[in-house]
């Protein structure tokens, strides 16, 4: 996770907490997007994060004291039976691989709740314009067939990206000028 990140994690709270109630995020990372989700006080803010390391910080910087928080030291795979249902849901392993979000997307029906906000860290093939395109569409044609209305927002993002950002990282990993930020909504019941 990178700074010039900050300002997508802060959008994609925004999307998830518009209706408040319960949000769930799964990856704390440097807790950008569990910052920004606090601002909007959800009435259950519960996080998932398996690293020991990640934990440890999450523990010394004071969020298992938040009065709205709730930390699950998992990997999510195996926390998926303690889990209820939320408002807002948010996925960002990224280090993962499609395939454990695609498994994760078979989960999404019985953890949002109708009407529901889900969203991910859109960085699906971002070294590559052509392949991105391809699998925002295959993740918009699964999750629409499961029942969900499926967005992109497109946001600009190349004036945030100078060479200057990647001076001493070894895989420039994203490559696109522009950020595609998922927002998947569940059906309401009404
Ligand atoms: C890119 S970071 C998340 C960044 C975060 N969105 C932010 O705003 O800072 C990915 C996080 O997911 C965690 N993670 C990776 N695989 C996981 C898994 N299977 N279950 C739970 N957490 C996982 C990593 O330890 C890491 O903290």
């Amino acid at each position: 996770m990178m700074s010039w990140e900050k300002p997508l994690m802060e959008a994609h709270a925004k999307a998830l907490c518009a209706g408040g109630g319960d949000i769930l995020n799964i990856g704390f990372g440097m807790g950008l997007v569990d910052t920004a989700i606090q601002s909007y006080q959800p009435a259950l803010h519960t996080i998932i994060e398996a690293h020991p390391e990640v934990y440890k910080r999450m523990i010394s910087s004071g969020w298992a004291e938040k009065p709205n928080v709730r930390i699950i030291f998992s990997r999510w795979q195996d926390a998926l039976p303690s889990l209820g249902t939320y408002d807002g849901i948010f996925f960002d392993t990224y280090g993962e691989y499609y395939e454990d979000l695609a498994e994760f997307h078979k989960w999404l029906p019985q953890l949002l709740k109708p009407g529901g906000i889900y969203s991910f860290f859109n960085g699906l093939c971002a070294d590559n314009a052509f392949f991105h395109v391809v699998y925002c569409q295959l993740v918009s044609l699964v999750l629409s067939q499961m029942g969900f209305e499926v967005q992109f927002i497109p946001l600009p993002i190349k004036e945030c990206l100078d060479e200057k950002v990647w001076e001493g990282v070894s895989h420039k990993y994203w490559q696109l000028d522009t950020y595609f930020l998922p927002v998947c909504q569940k059906a309401d019941e009404n």
